[in-house]
């Protein structure tokens, strides 16, 4: 029986499209003879797209997205020196938009060590955790202003919202992968020593939860600590949770010491499938690399992975991750294949 996979796709800006055009080639490879037909609809938005419309994400976009399966997307933004483009714009108006309306609380975001990979810290295989990121509260909801601005009496603020709901679906998110992990760990990640607010809900958030999993062990690390040993001893992890912003800093420094960010890939879920989850390469849109086919596609692939287990296609999914291991353990040091030349070569071992 013939089967349609509804994906939107989002290229988005600088290496954005570059990555998603070999993400969508080894998707499309690995549904050959599955009986799933891809019906591909691409959304031109990013930085680009605002400069030559001022249209960051219309509302009758954001709802034709809202009716696909899911979403596949590239990276957006602009180079940080750009001053034609406000910063922080096309972030907040575009991606964190998806992100929050479409309600992908969960910010999934695994880190895996494959053998081939120079990494100075641990052996092959010995890095394999997943950090679950809270998707839409904590210090992205938008939530302070600017008094006096631009004077030298400025006042900014940026408050961080927890929500007892919002957190708790979350870590029970991350008891239960962890629950169907081999290692059976999670470890809170905060500053409860300082953001003792938010800090205490989330700790006793994970008491709470816990109970709920006594084959689940758990531990915690305040977030500086945290990097020490994400540097000094990754292999300790199993799966994180963590809030927004500290997950946005510890998945580039997980993507860095596990063979470069352009390994990482992401799925923002919606947890009760009432909207499309979106999947992405963790990096952005490097504009210092963009166009000149330097990218690497593999975290967009492995995004792509996560997309199609999302969708109940694991064997495909299963298909995409031994492709990528292959041809990750056949690099070599110094290599330089192009985006294209990638994304050919996984494809071709799917
Ligand atoms: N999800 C997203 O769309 C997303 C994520 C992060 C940053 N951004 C945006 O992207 C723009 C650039 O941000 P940035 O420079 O801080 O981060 P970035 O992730 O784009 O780049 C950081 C560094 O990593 C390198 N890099 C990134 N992806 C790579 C890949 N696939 N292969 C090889 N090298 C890669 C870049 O060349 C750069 O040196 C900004 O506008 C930022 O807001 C978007
Ligand atoms: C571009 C930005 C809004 C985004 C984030 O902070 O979540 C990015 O850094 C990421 O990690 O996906
Ligand atoms: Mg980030």
């Amino acid at each position: 029986m013939t089967q349609t996979l509804d994906l939107a796709v989002i290229p988005g800006d600088g290496i954005g499209p570059e990555v998603t055009a070999e993400a969508l080639k080894v998707l499309h490879r690995a549904l050959e003879g599955t009986g799933v037909e891809v019906k591909e609809t691409h959304y031109s938005l990013g930085a680009q797209h605002w400069l030559s419309t001022g249209e960051t994400l219309p509302a009758d976009v954001l709802e034709d997205i809202r009716g696909r399966d899911a979403i596949l997307f590239g990276a957006i933004g602009a180079a940080p020196g750009d001053k034609r483009i406000p910063s922080g714009l096309i972030e907040r108006e575009l991606l964190l938009k998806l992100r929050f309306t479409l309600d992908q609380c969960v910010n999934l975001r695994p880190s895996r060590l494959y053998a081939g990979v120079g990494s100075p810290l641990a052996a092959p295989g010995e890095i394999d955790f997943v950090v679950v990121r809270e998707g839409t509260e904590g210090p992205y909801v938008g939530n302070g202003g600017s008094m006096r601005t631009g004077t030298p009496h400025e006042i900014a603020t940026e408050v961080s919202v927890n929500t007892a709901y919002g957190v708790e679906r979350v870590v029970r998110d991350a008891f239960r992968r962890a629950s169907l992990r081999a290692r059976k760990k999670v470890t809170l990640v905060h500053k409860h020593n300082v953001l003792v607010h938010a800090g205490h809900l989330w700790k006793r958030t994970v008491e709470a939860v816990a109970a709920e999993f006594p084959e689940v062990e758990h531990d915690y690390l305040h977030v500086d600590a945290a990097t020490i040993f994400l540097v000094t001893d990754p292999a300790r992890f199993d799966v994180i949770v963590t809030d927004n912003l500290f997950g946005d800093i510890l998945t580039d420094l997980a993507g860095a010491v596990t063979g470069g960010i352009g390994l990482a890939a992401s799925g923002n879920i919606n947890l009760d499938g009432t909207a499309p989850s979106m999947f992405e390469p963790v990096h952005g849109s490097a504009p210092d690399i963009a166009g000149q086919e330097k990218a690497d596609p593999t975290a967009a692939i492995l995004s792509a992975a996560l997309l199609l287990d999302h969708v109940g296609q694991g064997e495909a999914a299963a298909r995409i991750e031994a492709a990528v291991r292959a041809d990750v353990e056949s690099r070599t040091p110094g290599e330089k294949r192009t985006t294209t030349e990638i994304g050919d070569a996984i494809a071709a071992r799917v």
